[in-house]
């Protein structure tokens, strides 16, 4: 029976502590209110008491939230040796210290505010995908405009046979009109084609019209024409690779990239000879603008913002307007026959407001808001709610798990553990979580190696061989085996991502991930949320809910793409977070009515369990997984630090959720101390304290700085005549505080100011 096992779980008689266990370690107040406690259970004599702690142990699940339960002080004696089911299979004890409490995994657990909503009945119709090609065969890329030879190449060289909704709405405004446009549409829609493509067919065209003025055809001396802007640099390359696939049917067209990581020097010497088309990161086009001589922008004609409501945000900002207004004073009427008399801009994401004004006011003129479905905009100006909500693939399956704080380690570890149970259900997970700190310590506690005893063995009898299979994965240390959740049937490769990372470990690391043909999974932080087009993505688990749900809309829309299934879950608390269900509600046109519900009880039987009833039962094995790797991290002083940095970090990310979501997101909410145990910490959370910065971080602090002072110019204080409509002091003040926080200790740069 399922309750069963919830005896094991620290429930232990009182007996089994004897009065005269004797506390060492911590301060004299420590250690005389661990006494005091432990004296006090001794002589309890109170029938309500026992009666009440009886019901408490007969079912823990149930226990109701209100006044907390006494908590006791347990000794390591006392939970390994009449808790640990698996036997004395490890004698190792480590050192009592009173600022060390053993909780139980199933008590004390706060209960879900919201019942489970009834499911629809009959059986739910497989939605059908909302980004895929067009395939009724009415739309051809030749019908839209463009020319024979760019459609044939479209067709045999990339693959390509029909347009998707919102290229087809994209590639006709843009080839006839000459406003500016917003585009926005579903995550995985081809919105990066659906401005490429009509951007290299007038520059295409360029080349007859300079033919029939008798004049040479366009090459790349004959003046950049356009710039794309990405925030990242992975996104930035991804472009440039698509943008090098279509140049090949016009290779007299050239295009680049600047993009920072590299030497200034080279990027230079590859603007000097001249470039039609450019991608850029705005840092470093700003820095080239006031640096480089050879950059000349006066044909610029296309202004292009990839992710622009990302790059309308903080830390873009000041930059973007300078580069516009550069842009601006160094237009030149073109020599070449053809070049339109003014600048176009166009912004391109999945979570694209139309009240975007910072940039309107300089740069944007009477844009056309360009959709996939042109229903979609009447729909919307209707409903002002739902102008705020974005859209996710029809196809997406998403559900979510009110997992209490205590068990979202274990639930992570047995979901994956399920998720990888067979080879070829699930190729690639991404696993989003909320800081660098925390991406770090999960790596290690994931890929940690569980059997000591061959460990030791290995080291003692071929130290030569463990580093050569390390360096085979990952020079880097970014990658290794994914042993938690690893099985000998189908072993599952983990990796690692965050802006704290070097450019080259995050390009070879994101590389290895892209390329993989084995199952993996990705820990990372929202360094990889946007834009990234990563092959064979079934899943993507959300352990720390998104800053924003704009953030969530594209962290999910990593699977899902082109009209592929995908999966998704998020994690949520019991309690307010409960209240985000109707967020992700809002993303389906039907409400989510496919959108499910689980619960830690229901991941951790699956992941944790077996059919075999002659083996231990679930709770068992989850109560010894999380001993182990509590032990894991006290035996460790390096990892304990790991674990404490990643606690103290997730902590401080928690209060940086955008206002309008914070309510969703109370910090006050958070019990510190259960959430401490999901990061293997025994520790009472008012002793979790890591002063300075995390290894290594010195270099990239100061990376950081110098890129938000150098590029953007100096500090700007922003008054209130700065803020763009609708934004609050509040907005203002959390958008700093995730500034400061990736400055300080997550990761400088979770999008590269480069
Ligand atoms: N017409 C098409 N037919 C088939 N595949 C396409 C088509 N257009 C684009 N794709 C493919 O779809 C994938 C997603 O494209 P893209 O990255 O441009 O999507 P997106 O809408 O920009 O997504 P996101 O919002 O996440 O940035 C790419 O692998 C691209 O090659």
């Amino acid at each position: 029976m399922a309750d069963d096992g919830m005896l094991m779980n620290f429930s232990i008689a009182d007996t089994v502590i004897k009065p005269e266990a004797k506390f060492k370690g911590g301060t004299w107040r420590d250690r005389l209110v661990a006494k005091k406690r432990s004296a006090h259970r001794g002589s309890e004599k109170d029938p309500k008491d026992a009666a009440a702690r009886n019901a408490a142990s007969k079912n823990p699940n149930q226990i109701q939230i209100g006044p907390r339960p006494a908590k006791r002080q347990r000794t390591e004696e006392s939970s390994h040796s009449s808790h640990r089911p698996g036997g004395d299979r490890r004698q190792h004890q480590t050192p009592r210290d009173p600022r060390h409490f053993v909780s139980s995994l199933f008590t004390s657990n706060p209960e879900p505010r919201n019942a489970e909503e009834p499911k629809p009945e009959g059986e739910q119709e497989e939605a059908k995908p909302t980004n895929a090609p067009l395939i009724d065969g009415l739309d051809t890329f030749t019908n839209l405009g463009l020319s024979p030879n760019l459609a044939a190449h479209l067709l045999t060289k990339l693959e390509l046979k029909a347009p998707t909704a919102i290229q087809k709405s994209s590639i006709g405004q843009l080839l006839k009109e000459e406003s500016d446009a917003f585009i926005q549409a579903e995550t995985g829609s081809g919105k990066t084609l659906a401005y490429l493509l009509p951007l290299v067919q007038r520059i295409m065209d360029l080349s007859k019209a300079t033919k029939e003025h008798n004049e040479n055809q366009v090459h790349r001396d004959s003046g950049l024409f356009a710039i794309v802007l990405a925030p990242t640099r992975e996104l930035c390359k991804q472009i440039s690779v698509v943008l090098e696939n279509i140049l090949r049917c016009a290779n007299w067209l050239v295009c680049g990239t600047v993009i920072g990581g590299e030497k200034k020097k080279s990027e230079k010497a590859r603007l000097r000879k001249g470039l039609n088309i450019l991608v850029a990161t705005p840092g470093r086009l700003a820095d080239h603008l006031d640096n480089t001589e050879a950059l000349d922008v006066s044909n610029v004609r296309w202004l292009v913002l990839d992710e622009g409501d990302r790059l309308m945000d903080m830390g873009f900002e000041e930059e973007l307007q300078g580069i516009v207004k550069k842009l601006d004073a160094r237009q030149r009427p073109s020599r070449v026959p053809g070049v339109p008399t003014r600048r176009t801009t166009i912004l391109c994401s999945a979570t694209l407001k139309m009240n975007v004004q910072k940039l309107g006011e300089i740069s944007l003129k009477d844009a056309v808001h360009i959709k996939a479905d042109p229903a979609d905009e009447d729909e919307n100006a209707s409903k002002k709610d739902e102008e705020d909500s974005f859209r996710v693939p029809a196809q997406l399956k998403q559900s979510y798990a009110i997992v209490a704080p205590k068990l979202r380690l274990v639930s992570l570890t047995a979901y994956l553990k399920r998720t990888f149970i067979r080879k070829g259900s699930v190729m690639k997970a991404i696993v989003f979580m909320s800081c660098a700190d925390s991406v770090d310590f999960h790596f290690e506690l994931f890929s940690r190696n569980q059997d000591r005893e061959q460990q030791k063995k290995d080291e003692e009898e071929g130290e030569k061989e463990k580093p050569e299979e390390k360096e085979e994965l990952s020079p880097h240390g970014t990658i290794a085996p994914g042993r938690a959740f690893s099985n000998p049937g189908n072993p599952v490769l983990l990796h690692r991502l965050h802006g704290s990372l070097p450019q080259n470990v995050r390009t070879a690391t994101l590389g290895s991930f892209s390329r993989s043909t084995e199952a993996c999974v990705m820990i990372c932080t929202d360094v990889a949320a946007r834009g990234l087009d990563l092959p064979n993505v079934d899943l993507v688990v959300e352990y720390d809910p998104a800053f924003s749900s704009d953030d969530h809309t594209h962290r999910i829309g990593r699977t899902a793409r082109v009209g592929r299934d995908g999966r998704a879950l998020i994690f949520l608390q019991p309690g307010c977070e409960e209240n985000y269900v109707e967020i992700l509600k809002r993303g389906y046109r039907d409400g989510g009515k496919a959108l499910t519900r689980t619960d830690a009880n229901e991941i951790l039987k699956r992941g944790f369990g077996s059919n075999d009833s002659r083996k231990k039962n679930w709770e068992e094995k989850t109560t010894d997984w999380q001993m182990d790797v509590e032990r894991w991290a006290l035996e460790n002083p390096e990892y304990l630090e790991m674990a404490r940095r990643a606690y103290q970090s997730h902590v401080r990310a928690y209060a940086t959720h955008i206002a309008a979501e914070r309510p969703m997101f109370n910090i006050k909410e958070l019990h510190l101390g259960h959430l401490a145990k999901s990061f293997a910490l025994r520790d009472r959370p008012g002793k979790i304290n890591v002063p300075g910065l995390r290894p290594g971080q010195e270099d990239t602090k100061k990376d950081f700085k110098a890129a938000r002072n150098g590029a953007a110019g100096t500090k700007r204080k922003v008054g209130a005549e700065d803020k763009a409509p609708g934004t609050t002091d509040l907005d203002d003040a959390a958008r700093k505080m995730r500034a400061k926080m990736r400055e300080n200790m997550a990761g400088a740069s979770e999008f590269n100011l480069a």
